[in-house]
């Protein structure tokens, strides 16, 4: 069973009512990243190539065509018994953008970060809400304990 917009956001932080969806919260733009260098993903581990920000005027990302990382402004909680999913705002899609999201796992602390797809020029401000996450309830037997725990949360 999904869970309401009310019970995702009391595992986020922090979140204005404008946030809080019928069946999940917006997340919004914190940064944007560009890889700069190869990352690895092989049998016996991984690493991920450094990225550098792109030019920002004040608030405002003018964005050509590419790929680019996004990192969420707030800190997410996946609680027990649960996993989180992604979606793109509608908007995004909608202009021609895409978010690529992997699964949220339960126990993971952090302020994520999704691959944007720019399909067509636009203009994102940092603080805007772009995506939405929703939580399922969900059986594990671990909880996560991966290189990206707590990623960010010192920001
Ligand atoms: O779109 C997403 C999806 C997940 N996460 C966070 C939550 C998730 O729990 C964590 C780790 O994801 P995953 O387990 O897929 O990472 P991995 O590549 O397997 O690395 P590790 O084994 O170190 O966790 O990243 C994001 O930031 N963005």
């Amino acid at each position: 069973m999904f869970r309401s917009g009310q019970f995702v956001a009391s595992h986020i932080e922090s979140v204005t009512d404008e946030q809080v969806q019928p069946n999940g919260v917006d997340l919004t733009l914190g940064d944007v990243l560009e890889q700069v260098e190869p990352g690895r993903v092989g049998v016996d581990g991984k690493s991920v190539g450094d990225r550098e920000p792109v030019d920002v005027a004040g608030d405002v990302f003018d964005l050509d065509p590419g790929g680019y990382i996004l990192q969420y402004a707030e800190t997410i909680s996946i609680p027990d018994d649960h996993v989180g999913f992604l979606y793109p705002r509608s908007t995004l899609m909608r202009n021609s953008c895409m978010l690529n999201t992997a699964v949220w796992d339960a126990g993971y602390e952090g302020k994520g970060e999704g691959l944007l797809q720019v399909h067509h020029p636009i203009r994102l401000e940092r603080g805007a809400r772009v995506a939405q996450l929703v939580l399922a309830e969900a059986a594990h037997a671990d909880v996560y304990d991966g290189t990206y725990q707590g990623e960010r949360t010192d920001e």
